[in-house]
């Protein structure tokens, strides 16, 4: 597919002074959000859209702390946060909200997307290889738990993966652990 990139600009933020670019993939506008200098080995999150927890303060899942955690240090060390349009594990906003409302009723988050008729996680990276081969960068520290991630980026060696791990409340701890415990994440 045609990948469409926008200007850069800047975007100053609470966390510190970045810039931003938009990759453009069909529907989905991509972000990179990024601090210069990026260095020789950056420090990259590679962070999935969650609208609930990223902008609406919702302890359902991690993602909104995460989001401030990397960008906090991708301040300070310089880097980029790659911000995926893949709202849901990549089922979309709408669906997503089906499957809250499936695990309200005792479902987990995998049971969920399977009563819906998705798998349990429809992302694909393969917009982060393009990215990174745009900016040239073949080094990377990569902030994630999720070993799905490591195995997706061919052609970037990752020197060290840095953890990502917030502390869970009430409303997130099965999360979690269905994370830990059934998807492989490194928690
Ligand atoms: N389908 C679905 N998606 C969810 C649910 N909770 C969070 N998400 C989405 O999951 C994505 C975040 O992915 P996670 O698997 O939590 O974590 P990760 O980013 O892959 O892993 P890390 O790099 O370690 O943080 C975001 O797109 C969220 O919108 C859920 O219950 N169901
Ligand atoms: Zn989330």
């Amino acid at each position: 597919m045609r990948i469409h990139i926008s200007n850069v600009a800047k975007l100053p933020t609470k966390f510190g002074e970045f810039k931003i670019q938009s990759f453009q993939e069909g529907i989905k506008e991509h972000l990179v959000i990024f601090k210069e200098p990026i260095g020789d080995i950056p420090l990259i999150r590679i962070h999935s859209e969650c609208l609930t927890g990223d902008s609406l303060g919702s302890l359902k899942c991690d993602c909104g702390e995460q989001l401030e955690y990397a960008l906090v240090n991708i301040a300070d060390s310089g880097g980029m946060v790659i911000y995926l349009r893949q709202e849901g594990r990549n089922i979309g906003l709408f669906n997503k909200v089906n499957a809250y409302a499936l695990q309200d009723k005792g479902l987990d988050t995998i049971e969920a997307n399977h009563q819906l008729g998705f798998q349990e996680d429809e992302r694909n990276y393969e917009i982060v290889n393009y990215i990174l081969d745009y900016f040239d960068i073949k080094k990377i520290h990569l902030l994630t738990n999720n070993p799905k991630k490591i195995e997706s980026l061919s052609g970037i060696e990752i020197v060290k993966r840095w953890p990502i791990i917030m502390a869970s409340n009430k409303f997130n701890e099965d999360y979690l652990k269905t994370k830990k415990e059934l998807m492989g994440h490194m928690i």
